[in-house]
């Protein structure tokens, strides 16, 4: 991330305008130590123009293959399909990608060394998650083990891939039903808008064949859980997070403000966490 424009800013651009796009282009606007919002890519303009309009410094719209010709860093936050779509053009250039559907990256792997032939970088948030750092950390050393265990409401689980294709009826459930055990890697296959969170744990850990992963669905909970439990040769912590849905109700909302957080640690003075 050192290209910058004349003034001295990051400038930074936004594939997709849904739950987490608009927040954090709410929050570029408002103002971020060093970064400008300079253009935005959406499915269909007119939908968004009243909210483009309504920022304080409007960004351009672009197709999304051209964000990189406009910005040092594009964040990513459309769906996974897109994502390829997305990363290719601005790691081409030796832009940052700041990846959120995390999930999408596992078949596009590639894209990581395309990154790396031309300068360019993909980085990951935290997301949904938690405590990434002390994987990351853990990860220096030895990590023996990682697990995951999800827990979401009906309504953030209805349409995943897996239970469609396995005719499993969640909307008349009385108590939690495990759906789903096995690798992050066939978990990210099965709930693709789903289990972001688990791919980038595995991602900062053991990888997404050895990091494990239960799905259920549970009609008790009114928002996202996530547990993990790490075994290390360092520690062995434990960890969870409950995440208010936003208005999309598979996405929580701490998911922008994680976002948002590694955007201001770009340029600022004091950062603290890894
Ligand atoms: N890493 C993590 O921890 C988490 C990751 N995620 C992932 O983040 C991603 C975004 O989530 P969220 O914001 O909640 O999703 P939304 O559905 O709210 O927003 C996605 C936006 O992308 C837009 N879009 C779709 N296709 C295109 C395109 N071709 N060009 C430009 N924009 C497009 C959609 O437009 P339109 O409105 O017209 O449909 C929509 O506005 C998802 O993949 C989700 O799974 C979510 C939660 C946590
Ligand atoms: O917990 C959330 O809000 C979102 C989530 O699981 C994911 O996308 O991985």
């Amino acid at each position: 991330m050192t290209e910058r424009k004349a003034s001295g800013e990051l400038r930074v651009a936004i594939a997709g305008l849904g739950s987490i796009g608009t927040k954090i282009a709410t929050a570029l606007d408002q103002g971020i130590e060093g970064l400008t919002l300079s253009a935005v890519a959406v499915r269909d303009p007119a939908k968004h123009q009243a909210f483009i309009s309504s920022l304080r410094r409007p960004p351009t719209i672009l197709p999304l293959d051209q964000l990189g010709e406009a910005a040092d860093i594009v964040v990513e936050c459309a769906p996974s399909s897109q994502l390829r779509a997305i990363v290719e053009p601005a790691v081409k250039r030796g832009r940052a990608a700041v990846v959120v559907s995390v999930g999408g990256l596992l078949d596009n792997f590639d894209l990581v060394d395309l990154a790396r032939a031309n300068g360019g970088r993909i980085i990951v948030p935290t997301g949904a998650l938690i405590g990434l750092d002390a994987v990351n950390a853990a990860a220096i050393g030895t990590i023996h083990s990682v697990k995951m265990v999800t827990r979401k409401p009906i309504d953030g689980l209805k349409g995943a891939p897996f239970i469609v294709q396995n005719n499993i009826d969640i909307d008349n459930l009385r108590e939690p039903l495990k759906l789903f055990e096995g690798t992050a890697r066939e978990a990210a296959k099965g709930f693709p808008a789903n289990v972001n969170v688990a791919v980038a744990l595995s991602l900062a850990g053991i990888g997404p064949d050895r990091t494990r992963m239960q799905v259920w669905a549970d009609p008790t909970v009114t928002r996202n859980v996530h547990r993990v439990d790490v075994e290390a040769d360092s520690a062995r912590f434990s960890m969870s997070i409950e995440n208010i849905p936003s208005e999309n109700p598979k996405t929580g909302i701490i998911t922008a403000l994680s976002v948002i957080a590694l955007l201001r640690k770009q340029r600022a003075t004091l950062c603290v966490g890894t």
